[in-house]
C-alpha cells in the first residue's frame, strides 16, 4: 500500500459507533440507543451543519483522559493499516471544555496515545469558528501550558457566516508562539474565505479549499506559493458539497498544478479512512496510479514535520 501522510483528520471524527456505545457504558451515560448500527443509520447528512449536530452529540461520551487515549489509539492503529506513516491530527478542545472536560484530560489522553504509537503524529488544536474569536483567544491562552503537546492551530466547525478575518488576533497570537497555522476554508464558503485565510490569518495550508477553483486568480496564487490543500473527497460527497465522486474537482486541481493531498476528515462518519478515499478516487473517478502516487508524495511535502520514513 502506498505510504502517505494524513493532514486533515479530526480525532473526534474517528469515534466509531461501537466506541460511542462502549464509552457511554463505561461512563454511565444514557444514549437514545446502545445499538451501534442504529447510531450509524442516522449518518445521512444534508450539509455540514447536519453532520456537526451529530458529531458534537456523540462526542459527549468522551470524558476522561483514558477515553481520549482509547480514541486516538484506535485511530492510529487504523491509520497504520491504511498506509499512514505520519498524521497531523485536529482536535476541538472547546467542544470538551463546554461539557466540563478539562484540557488536562484532553491533552493527557491524546498525547499519551501519540507517544505510545509507532506512527509519527502531531496535534493541531482547532478553534470552533461558530463560538467566536474571544472564546478562541481564551482557549489558546488556556492551552499555552500544554504548548509542547501541539504544533499548530486550525479553524473548523460551521463555516458560512464565520469568516476567517474575525480570527486575525488569535492567529497572530499563535504565530507569536511559533505555532503553525491552518484553516478550513472553501468547503461550504466561497473563494473569498480562502483569500482571507491566506491574507489575514497567514495560513500555511488550506483545509478543503475546493471552492478556490471558482477563482482563477486564487488558483494562480495557490499554485505560485505552493500552498497545500487538504482535500477530503468522501467527506465532500457525504456532506453534499459535491453531488458525487464522479463530479469531484480534485483531478482538475491536480491538473492546475496545485499541491493537493487526500484525507479522510471524519472517517467514522463519512464511509472510509484515508486509503478508502484513495481507492474510491481510483474506482469511481478513474484516477490513475501515477496521479495517486503524486498525491501521496504531496502529503509528505505538505506536512509540517519531517518524516524519516517518507516515501518508503
Ligand atoms: O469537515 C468539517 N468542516 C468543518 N468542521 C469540521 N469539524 C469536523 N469536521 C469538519
Ligand atoms: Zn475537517
Amino acid at each position: 500500500m502506498r505510504p502517505k501522510a494524513e493532514l486533515h483528520l479530526h480525532i473526534e471524527g474517528t469515534l466509531e459507533p461501537e466506541l460511542v456505545v462502549e464509552l457511554a457504558r463505561r461512563n454511565g451515560i444514557d444514549l437514545p440507543t446502545f445499538d451501534a448500527e442504529a447510531i450509524r443509520a442516522r449518518y445521512d447528512f444534508a450539509d455540514l451543519q447536519s453532520f456537526l449536530d451529530i458529531y458534537y452529540e456523540n462526542m459527549a461520551v468522551l470524558r476522561t483522559d483514558r477515553d481520549f487515549y482509547d480514541l486516538a489509539t484506535a485511530y492510529l492503529a487504523r491509520a497504520r493499516a491504511q498506509g499512514v506513516r505520519h498524521a497531523e491530527i485536529f482536535f476541538d478542545p472547546q467542544a470538551h471544555l463546554s461539557r466540563g472536560v478539562s484540557l488536562e484530560a484532553v491533552f493527557g489522553g491524546l498525547s499519551a496515545a501519540l507517544k505510545d504509537s509507532d506512527v509519527s503524529a502531531a496535534l493541531i488544536m482547532c478553534f470552533l469558528r461558530d463560538q467566536g474569536a474571544a472564546e478562541a483567544e481564551e482557549v489558546l491562552r488556556a492551552a499555552l501550558p500544554y504548548r509542547e503537546h501541539f504544533i499548530g492551530v486550525g479553524l473548523d466547525s460551521a463555516e458560512v457566516g464565520h469568516p476567517p478575518a474575525l480570527f486575525r488576533r488569535v492567529f497572530d497570537m499563535a504565530a507569536a508562539e511559533g505555532l503553525r497555522r491552518v484553516a478550513h476554508a472553501g468547503e461550504e464558503g466561497g473563494p473569498d474565505y480562502v483569500w482571507e485565510a491566506l491574507d489575514v490569518l497567514k495560513v500555511e495550508r488550506v483545509d478543503h479549499g475546493i471552492r478556490a477553483m471558482e477563482d482563477p486568480s486564487l488558483v494562480a496564487r495557490l499554485r505560485e506559493e505552493r500552498i497545500p490543500l487538504t482535500v477530503c473527497p468522501l467527506s465532500n460527497v457525504r456532506l453534499r458539497t459535491v453531488p458525487s465522486l464522479r463530479d469531484h474537482i480534485l483531478p482538475a486541481m491536480l491538473d492546475e498544478g496545485l499541491l493537493v493531498t487526500v484525507n479522510s476528515d471524519d472517517p467514522a462518519y463519512f464511509g472510509g479512512y484515508v486509503e478508502d478515499n484513495y481507492q474510491a478516487l481510483r474506482d469511481e473517478l478513474g484516477m490513475t496510479d501515477a496521479q495517486l502516487d503524486q498525491i501521496a508524495r504531496n502529503s509528505f511535502t505538505a506536512s509540517f514535520v519531517e518524516v524519516p520514513s517518507a516515501g518508503q
